[in-house]
């Protein structure tokens, strides 16, 4: 697989930032969704960037691992809570329908079979991955086949005229997974130790948090700490995290924003990011998660997300609620006037 990736050209660097300097308001007023614009602006690679069909995408995968009890809830809850998407009654849901976002739900793994569903990708895999506490979660031709799907995906919305594609996830036993990924793939000088990056999910009690951590220790013992990124995936990955990491770098390569959720979510971005790090241009934060790995991986990546509401959801809940922020900042930039235009005195 060779995503084709490019850097924004900061040729229009100059011209945008002197656009938002003459808007009417001091200097740098209006802050990081300063940078949130310039930014969005180089990758459209316009002074007057527009958001277009702004999309949601719940990825959804079984974890072998689940079952061995790396989590709070049961395996089946990752269908059932599918379910919940397709009927609307999930939190994502919710704050799509008030964002005006579009949402899809991705089965890239689920161990249920949903039939022909209206807002489902039936994009699957197989019913779950192996459980890495024995052999590798994946076989490299489905590691391979759920990259090149995802891919798939952020393509074609991308050719239904989105330019902004939020991601999310749902699969019980993720977060074990996510910090297995996060482990291997954030350099120690970051303090990515094992016990540092693995939480309590969705609401592990202090035995087990112990157990997660004494299983997860055992699947490094088995796997070993790869760092290619490709032989991480195999080893320690979801279907729907290898699905995400390929839809992230297709998005990329389209030129779309992307919104990052998450720690699972931003595990599945440590991956796309170690293939290809000039995927960060397209990338906007939402937000920092309850869940203890995630600012590992935050400062791993040197970023700064636009909110810290202490979420620890996921589905895309963050990218979400941060949408109205990404759209702030392009409105400003488009229709606030300027010193001139509004006849404004500028500083003496
Ligand atoms: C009802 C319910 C709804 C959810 N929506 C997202 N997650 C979140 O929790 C899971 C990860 O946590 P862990 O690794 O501890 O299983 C993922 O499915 C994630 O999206 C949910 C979890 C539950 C229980
Ligand atoms: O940060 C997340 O995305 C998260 C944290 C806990 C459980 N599910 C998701």
């Amino acid at each position: 697989m060779n995503f084709q990736l490019s850097q924004p050209d900061t040729l229009l660097s100059a011209a945008i930032q002197h656009k938002i300097d003459r808007k009417t308001k001091p200097v740098g007023a209006l802050g990081r969704l300063e940078a949130l614009a310039l930014q969005i602006a180089l990758v459209q690679q316009t002074p007057a960037p527009e958001l277009h069909q702004p999309h949601i995408v719940v990825f959804a995968g079984d974890h072998g691992a689940a079952r061995a009890g790396v989590s709070a809830y049961p395996q089946d809850v990752t269908w059932q809570m599918v379910e919940n998407f397709l009927a609307g009654g999930a939190a994502i849901n919710v704050f799509s329908r008030q964002m005006g976002l579009g949402l899809s739900v991705v089965d890239a793994g689920v161990n249920h079979e949903f039939g022909k569903r209206p807002g489902l990708i039936d994009a699957k895999i197989g019913p779950g991955t192996a459980s890495y506490i024995d052999r590798p979660a994946m076989t490299p031709a489905q590691r391979d086949a759920a990259l090149e799907r995802g891919r798939g995906i952020a393509h074609a919305l991308a050719g239904n005229g989105c330019n902004c594609i939020g991601f999310g996830e749902m699969g019980i036993g993720n977060t074990a997974s996510a910090s297995l990924i996060t482990h291997c793939l954030v350099g120690a000088d970051h303090d990515a130790e094992l016990y540092n990056v693995t939480g309590r999910g969705t609401g592990l009690d202090d035995a087990g948090l112990f157990r997660k951590r004494s299983l997860l220790a055992q699947a490094l013992e088995r796997g070993g700490r790869p760092s290619d990124p490709l032989a991480v995936l195999a080893e320690y990955g979801g279907f729907e995290i290898a699905m995400m990491a390929g839809a992230m770098l297709g998005a990329a390569e389209k030129r779309m924003l992307l919104l990052i959720d998450g720690f699972i979510v931003t595990s599945a971005l440590l991956v796309a990011y170690a293939i290809d790090p000039r995927i960060l241009a397209y990338c906007v934060f939402a937000h920092r998660s309850q869940e203890p790995g995630h600012r590992v991986q935050l400062d791993f990546l040197q970023v700064e997300p636009l909110m810290e509401l202490d979420l620890r959801l996921g589905e895309g809940t963050g990218a979400a609620l941060a949408f109205p922020l990404v759209q702030a900042a392009v409105n400003f930039l488009n229709e606030m006037a300027s010193f001139e235009s509004a006849g404004v005195s500028d500083q003496s």
